[in-house]
């Protein structure tokens, strides 16, 4: 069989999910980035290996669609070499409104595909909402933490996209200015491998190869302060962590909360849920935060003090939630809420189902993977869950990802 040629010229013809778009080549799939549904790209394949899908790069664009902008980052732009673009902003390209329809697209694809909803549920129409101060703004300096890498040659900079290769950059749009201008984008540190920059109330804090300054940092929320360990997990964008709790205070539902059930924050972090529900219900509630990093768990304990009923628990969920299986005391947490806030893998079938069969009467997912969030939706909706509400946030503008928050209710229940 004669070798494949290496540029073709294809039509973007939808997004997939991962920040890429979906091309036809001789009746095969071909995922192509830094592009847009409706243009016409010239492309060089770049991984032919697979049976099911192509990969190319977009060389040059030879239709553009009325929603390509000039990147919003020069070292991403489609003018480089694509084995010179920054990675990281993989949306830069794109007016921020279509951004977020493109999102919302991916997302309810995704419940439709792998969630198992009906394609005309109305909960699959999400919308994907900016943050307060991105509404008709550009998108910018919301990056409060940064991971950046270092080059045989001591050149700092993000990676690019789907690669290892370290690319010197002079600025980062998408960071807080603090952070761009703390970051050593022009130092060259020769031996070191990893650069993290994290912005805080306590200041700026830049991390060579893990080593910070300083014990812990804080954050606030509101009127509560978090502490957190300095490159512990926290929510990245700016206005991250009071939108979402805003957002899982509106998602509980008040007539199925039970104070004195034992309500669980799972995947806990330094508790920023627990303490989401204790400021909507009150702090006497019931309430365990479990969370596998024992660090975090020390800070949670410390930032939760003020809940009578809190617990702070260091444990992987998946080996708690199944302890209280096999305990047998299933029926005290008939009444409780249980938050859920997962890595981009999701919680996962086998958890989920575990999970469910406690039969707590409300569940509210937060997650940062529209797939795995439709898969875990797909195992909660056949263990007596139904999907009560779905929103999305639009919290890594110009990048492909988006964060959605969802609530789940026993089947079959009635609100009082
Ligand atoms: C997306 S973060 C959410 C943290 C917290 N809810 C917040 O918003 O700040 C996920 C957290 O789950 C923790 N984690 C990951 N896998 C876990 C597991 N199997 N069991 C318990 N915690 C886990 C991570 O250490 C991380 O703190």
């Amino acid at each position: 069989m004669a070798d494949a040629p290496d540029i073709v010229d294809l039509t973007i013809t939808n997004v997939a999910h991962g920040g890429v778009f979906v091309a036809r080549h001789e009746g095969r799939v071909v995922f192509v980035p830094d592009t847009l549904p409706g243009e016409t790209v010239r492309a060089r394949l770049v991984d032919t290996r697979k049976k099911s899908f192509w990969r190319a790069e977009t060389l040059e664009v030879l239709d553009a669609s009325p929603d390509r902008v000039d990147h919003v980052w020069s070292s991403s732009s489609i003018e480089r070499d694509p084995r010179d673009r920054a990675g990281g902003a993989e949306f830069g390209h794109i007016a921020l409104e279509r951004q977020r329809r493109l999102k919302a697209d991916v997302l309810s694809d995704a419940l439709v595909r792998f969630g198992g909803l009906d394609a005309d549920s109305p909960l699959t129409r999400v919308a994907v909402e900016p943050t307060p101060s991105d509404e008709g703004g550009d998108g910018l300096r919301w990056r409060t933490r940064v991971s950046l890498h270092v080059d045989e040659e001591g050149r700092v900079g993000p990676y690019a996209a789907r690669s290892h290769r370290v690319i010197p950059v002079d600025d980062l749009p998408l960071a807080t200015t603090e952070i761009a201008d703390a970051a050593p984008l022009h130092d060259r540190l020769q031996g070191a491998t990893t650069v993290d920059v994290v912005a805080s109330t306590d200041g700026v804090l830049v991390a060579v190869d893990g080593a910070a300054s300083t014990g812990a940092l804080h954050e606030r929320v509101g009127d509560r302060m978090f502490s957190l360990e300095p490159l512990g997990f926290w929510q990245v964008h700016r206005e991250a962590a009071e939108l979402l709790s805003a957002a899982v205070a509106s998602a509980v539902d008040a007539d199925r909360f039970d104070a004195t059930a034992p309500n669980l924050d799972l995947y806990g972090g330094v508790g920023l849920f627990a303490a989401t529900l204790a400021d909507r219900f009150g702090t006497g509630i019931r309430v365990t935060t479990v969370e596998a990093e024992s660090s975090a768990t020390d800070h949670a304990a410390e930032n939760l003090v003020d809940i009578v009923g809190a617990r702070a628990v260091t444990d992987r969920v998946d080996r708690f939630v199944r302890a209280i299986g096999r305990e047998g005391d299933l029926a005290r947490y008939r009444d409780a809420t249980v938050v859920l806030d997962p890595p981009r893998s999701g919680a996962g079938t086998a958890l989920v189902g575990e999970l469910a069969a406690l039969q707590p009467a409300q569940i509210v997912y937060v997650a940062c993977d529209p797939v795995a969030l439709a898969r875990d939706t797909k195992a909660l909706r056949s263990s007596g869950y139904e999907l009560a509400s779905v929103r999305a946030f639009d919290l890594f503008p110009h990048t492909h990802h988006v964060e959605a928050v969802a609530a789940f209710s026993r089947s079959g229940d009635r609100r009082s």
